[in-house]
Order: C-alpha cells, then structure tokens, then sequence
C-alpha cells in the first residue's frame, strides 16, 4: 500500500539572522522590485525578463495553492528588519519521484555573497527531509552560476549530469548541470565548525523588543491614541504613545522619557500605574509591551514627531486599526472604563 502523504503547514524557520515563511499576497510589489532584475532573471529558467508586476501575484496564489495539497512548499526569505530579500522553496515529485523533491531559490542582486541562499536553502533542505519523507532533493543550474554550483557543493550536493535547459529570460537553452543529495550527504556537509554547521544549528535567538507605553485617561475615561507615522513599522495604524527601553534603562523611566519626547508632556513617575502587558510574535521579533494607566501630567499632549492623535472613549476603540499586539488589551480597558 503507497503511503499517502498530506500536505503539512509550512512552518516559519529561522537560520542566522533570516527567517524563512510562506509567501503572503502582499509580498508581490516586493518580489517584483527583487527579481525584476537582469542579473537574478537570467539565472531562473521560467521567469520573463522583464517580468511582468502582475505574474507576482499570480505566482504566490500557485504556491499558496501548492502547498495547501502539499506539491510545494516556498518560502520568503527575510532579513533581521522584516523585509523580504529572497525566495526558497521545494517543488515535491509525483508518482514514482514522490521521495524526490527540487529546489529553487533566488536572492536579491543587493544581497549576494553573504551566503543567504545557502543558510536559506539548507534549512529548507534540513526541514523538508526532517518533514516530508524525502530520500533525495535535486536541483539544477545554469553552468555559468559558479556562485550557485559552488553553493550546491558546500551542501553536499553532487554533480550528477549536465545537460541543457530553456531559460525564458535569456531566450534559449543554456548549458546546466544537475546536482542531487541525500539526508545523510546532507548531514555529512554540516561538519562541526563549518559556517554552514554554526547558522544551522545555533540560530540567532528572536529578538524580545522590549516597549513601554502608557493608556493617558482624561477625566470622561477617554484614551489617548497616536497614529504611527509614515516611514516608521506599522504606519498608520493607532498606538498607545511609548517605545523602546534603551539598554539598563528602567521601564518607568523609559516611559517617562517616551511620553515627554513623543507628546511633550511631563509624567511623575509615581502617576503610572502598572496596568496589563501586551505579548505578541511579530514576523522577526517578540514585541513584550508593560501597559500603565496615567491620569496625571503636566501640559497638554501633542503629536511631536508629526503623529495624529485622537482622545477615544473605550467603546469607539474598535473604529482604529492597531497593531496586532494591541488587541488582546482592549477587553480589559473596556472592562475598566
Ligand atoms: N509605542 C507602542 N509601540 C507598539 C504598540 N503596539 C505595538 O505593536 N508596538 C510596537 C511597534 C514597534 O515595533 C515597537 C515600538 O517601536 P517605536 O518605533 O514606537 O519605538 P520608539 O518610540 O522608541 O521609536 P524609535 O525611536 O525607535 O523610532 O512596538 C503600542 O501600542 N505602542
Ligand atoms: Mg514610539
């Protein structure tokens, strides 16, 4: 009886200082801007060069597609500030070639020889055999892409054929070499002490971000939210006015700092009251956010970094976007005010 095998979520892996997750529809405009680029194109056999805004898109919706039956499984590859610098991913084999998979990746011109395709493509590799019941991944490049056939061969790879291979970008076929390896090929090329070996098996540790930030109550129990401006992490949307504890900074005095630099007011320390904590994993950081309570200070706040503010009774909380982080903590201000 032929083992059925069913699709798995596709996880989000960290390695070094990237993070490795399934695509996401609004990840097409970064994408476009990324490959839409001679020097990556011509090193991809299906893509057009140029490569049409819109293909983007259609290409995520197939690998969201793909992975939900368990065909493929691609990733995004982002860099330690969120932002997506590259693509991985494995297409799985069918029938008789269901224990092989293929791999792929690409990496923006602006980031090559840092070795992000190989931290990315071994552990994608190292979790697909871990995952999928692989015997053997395969990949193919173009012969004149030493940066990819070398890659290929500090992972254990072996040269396994040459051949020739349509490149849409390039308009003909181009001479490519086939490469293969096994779990145990793999594993043999992850020496101790290789740098492969150190970003595979002591991956830097998520950041905890700690913030501070106040709820301001004026005297009809109204909170004060300020929009996060253009240019800064989630623009636009409504925060409770605080930021980052700078390193051996006490969390009051932080805020204390926070609340006089964004909204120029002064806050005694002994007026904020230690209120709930916002925990939440963003995409590259755990965000642990201490909320106090204030209903004192001296003037009269204003947005001084150019942020909006608005002073919203608990019930209107609903009618401004906030962060994700924020949204657990809105019951326990409706239950309070
Ligand atoms: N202040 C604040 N930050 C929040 C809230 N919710 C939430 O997810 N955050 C996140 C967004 C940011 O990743 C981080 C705070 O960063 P920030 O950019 O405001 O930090 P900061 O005021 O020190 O500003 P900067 O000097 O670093 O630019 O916490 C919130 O309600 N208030
Ligand atoms: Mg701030």
């Amino acid at each position: 009886m032929s083992a059925l095998r069913l699709p798995i979520a596709s996880p989000t892996l960290a390695v070094g200082t990237f993070t490795l997750r399934a695509l996401k529809p609004d990840d097409a405009s970064a994408i476009h801007a990324r490959v839409n680029d001679w020097n990556v194109i011509r090193m991809l056999s299906r893509l057009p060069f140029p490569y049409p805004a819109d293909l983007a898109a259609q290409w995520i919706a197939e690998t969201l597609r793909q992975a939900r039956e368990g065909r493929a499984y691609h990733f995004a590859i982002l860099d330690s500030s969120g932002q997506l610098i590259g693509c991985v991913g494995l297409t799985l084999g069918q029938g008789a070639q269901k224990n092989a998979a293929s791999l792929g990746y690409w990496v923006a011109h602006s980031h090559w020889g840092q070795g992000v395709a190989r931290q990315a493509a071994c552990r994608v590799c190292r979790w697909a055999f871990a995952h999928l019941g692989l015997h053997t991944i395969t990949a193919t490049a173009a012969e004149d892409n030493a940066a990819s056939c070398a890659l290929l061969g500090r992972l254990g790879f072996r040269q396994t054929g040459k051949g020739e291979q349509s490149f849409m970008a390039r308009g003909g076929k181009v001479p490519v070499q086939h490469f293969t390896v096994t779990q145990p090929e793999l594993d043999a090329a992850l020496r101790p002490g290789t740098p492969e070996a150190e970003a595979q098996t002591s991956p830097v540790q998520r950041k905890l971000l700690l913030v501070v930030a106040a709820a301001l109550l004026d005297p009809d129990n109204r909170i004060l939210l300020a929009q996060r401006p253009e240019g800064k992490a989630l623009a636009g949307l409504w925060e409770f006015p605080g930021g980052k504890v700078e390193p051996g900074e006490e969390l009051e005095t932080a805020l204390v700092r926070e609340l006089y630099e964004e909204l120029g007011i002064d806050v005694g320390r002994a007026c904020l009251t230690p209120f709930t904590f916002a925990s939440h994993a963003y995409e590259t950081f755990d965000l642990l956010m201490p909320l106090y309570l204030c209903r004192q200070w001296q003037g009269t706040p204003q947005g001084r970094e150019g942020q909006a503010l608005a002073w919203v009774h608990a019930d209107d909380l609903a009618s401004y976007p906030m962060p994700p982080a924020d949204l657990p903590l809105l019951p326990f201000l409706r239950a309070l005010l």
